[in-house]
């Protein structure tokens, strides 16, 4: 397919936007995941480029623009829901984390003829602070929950909020971040689009003060996402996995 060869990803450098299929890549070990994606680098704006994404349907790149506004604007609210939650205030994780580096990743699932052999995409939380999901009608999406995994039943027009590493550290573990996975389906492909809300690279992430108390002591330590992220990638994970 010519547009796969136009906007494929740069398999050597770890966060190029574009057509891939590989997520978690070790030294020794390759997991490949039943799975296509396109990466979309939507936000800060100076980030964004349309250019670098299909150009048909005609309407598509200014679908994708929009879209990355509406969820920003979501993330930001669903956010600003949660820190209410814990007393916090409203803006409180958008003075921490400043603006957001929102990615787009559009997953596409082929029907898998032995499902029960892989996964379309290994378990795992997501790095940043929010993740916004949309899922068809096929489903495949679960969530760990008290050790089984549950699937996420799709529902019309529902967006399912998974919540990312950043936010359990931010709250101290008020919130948990979601562990999850997709399987596949033997007779139907499915597509999921995910749009990530990570904090820059620069950006330390501690626990809110406020809900470090005799009671419910500090529970993780201080972070430079950055850093954070690396260290993922030196052991060779494009995102946290479970083990
Ligand atoms: O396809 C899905 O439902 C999950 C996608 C996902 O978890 C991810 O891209 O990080
Ligand atoms: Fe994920």
């Amino acid at each position: 397919m010519p547009d796969k060869l136009k906007y494929s990803c740069d398999l050597t450098s770890a966060a190029s936007e574009g057509y891939g299929s590989k997520m978690l890549v070790s030294k020794n070990d390759t997991v490949l995941d039943w799975r296509d994606y396109f990466d979309h680098h939507t936000l800060p704006l100076s980030r964004r480029n349309p250019r670098n994404w299909p150009e048909s349907p005609s309407d598509y790149r200014r679908t994708v623009e929009e879209y990355s506004d509406q969820m920003n604007a979501l993330a930001e609210r669903v956010l600003g829901l949660i820190s209410e939650s814990l007393g916090l205030k409203r803006d409180y994780f958008k003075d921490l984390v400043g603006e957001f580096y929102q990615n787009i990743t559009v997953s596409y699932y082929p029907a898998c003829p032995q499902p029960e052999l892989t996964l379309g995409l290994q378990s795992h939380s997501d790095f940043g602070v929010i993740t916004l999901l949309i899922q068809d009608d096929v489903g495949g999406l679960q969530v760990l929950k008290d050790g089984e995994w549950v699937t996420v039943e799709p529902l019309d027009d529902a967006i399912v909020v998974l919540l990312s590493d950043q936010t359990q550290v931010i709250t101290n573990g008020e919130y948990i971040s979601a562990i999850h996975r997709a399987i596949t389906n033997a007779n139907k492909a499915r597509l999921s689009v995910a749009t990530f809300h990570d904090p820059a690279k620069t950006v330390k992430i501690s626990p809110a003060s406020e809900l470090v108390t005799e009671s419910s002591p500090r529970r993780y330590r201080d972070v430079v996402y950055g850093d954070y992220v690396s260290s993922w990638y030196t052991k060779g994970s494009r995102r946290k996995t479970e083990s």
